[in-house]
């Protein structure tokens, strides 16, 4: 039987510490390339809630973008085992960096096995000359960081040039399908298969 992907609500929560680029991640993403001098600014993030309809492998879907700290987190009162969460950290900060864990904790006090990607912004800033800065976040502790924290992956992009930013959504919308599909599924067998005691019922009264 055909799906119906239109009552798909994929609900991308982004947070961590300030300025490490997540409205300009969500705004990228929102108007599908790097993004306009003005944007890039700030001068226009406006929005923390954010709904839009895209495409996702020919399916038409809802993602809805969140951007915010733990207080926004526990406003969104439905939070569900297949939604998904963006903790960014700027690859040119090492504090932002070393504050991932703190982002972990607070959505994990939410809902406690959370779908996590790790996200490292602005690596445009890695390749400012050709060369490496010295306190710059490298991907392999992008990964081990991922590994520590539990998330699924670890991804890397820029809003200044669009790199990695459509790979962050389409992973997000995949993870997102391939658990609500799971959990349709165990739903429909579950209906299938006899109830044991409906059995001994009516063994009582025979
Ligand atoms: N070079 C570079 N700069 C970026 C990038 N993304 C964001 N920035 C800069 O970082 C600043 C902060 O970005 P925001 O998207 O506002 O950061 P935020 O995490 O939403 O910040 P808060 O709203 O304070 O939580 C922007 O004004 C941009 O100038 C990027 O990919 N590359």
């Amino acid at each position: 039987m055909e799906r119906n992907f239109n009552n798909f609500l994929v609900k991308i929560f982004c947070v961590g510490d300030d300025g490490v680029g997540k409205s300009c991640v969500m705004n990228s993403y929102s108007s599908s390339g790097p993004l306009t001098p003005s944007l890039f600014k700030g001068s226009e993030l406006t929005w923390t809630d954010y709904t839009l309809s895209v495409t996702h492998n020919q399916k038409p879907l809802k993602i809805r973008l969140v951007i915010g700290d733990q207080n926004e987190l526990r406003r969104i009162k439905q939070i569900e085992f297949n939604d998904i969460f963006l903790i960014c950290f700027s690859v040119d900060s090492k504090v932002s960096y070393d504050n991932v864990e703190k982002w972990s904790t607070e959505i994990k006090k939410i809902l406690p096995t959370p779908n996590i990607l790790l996200v490292g912004t602005k690596i445009d800033y890695r390749k400012e000359g050709g060369e490496f800065k010295p306190s710059i976040v490298t991907q392999e502790m992008g990964i081990e960081k991922a590994k520590e924290i539990n998330a699924i992956k670890y991804m890397e992009c820029s809003s200044a040039t669009y790199e990695g930013i459509k790979e962050i959504f389409d992973e997000s919308i995949n993870i997102y399908m391939t658990k609500k599909l799971y959990a349709q599924d165990l739903r429909k067998k579950s209906f299938l298969i006899p109830k044991k005691n409906s059995n001994k019922k009516s063994c009582k009264t025979q």
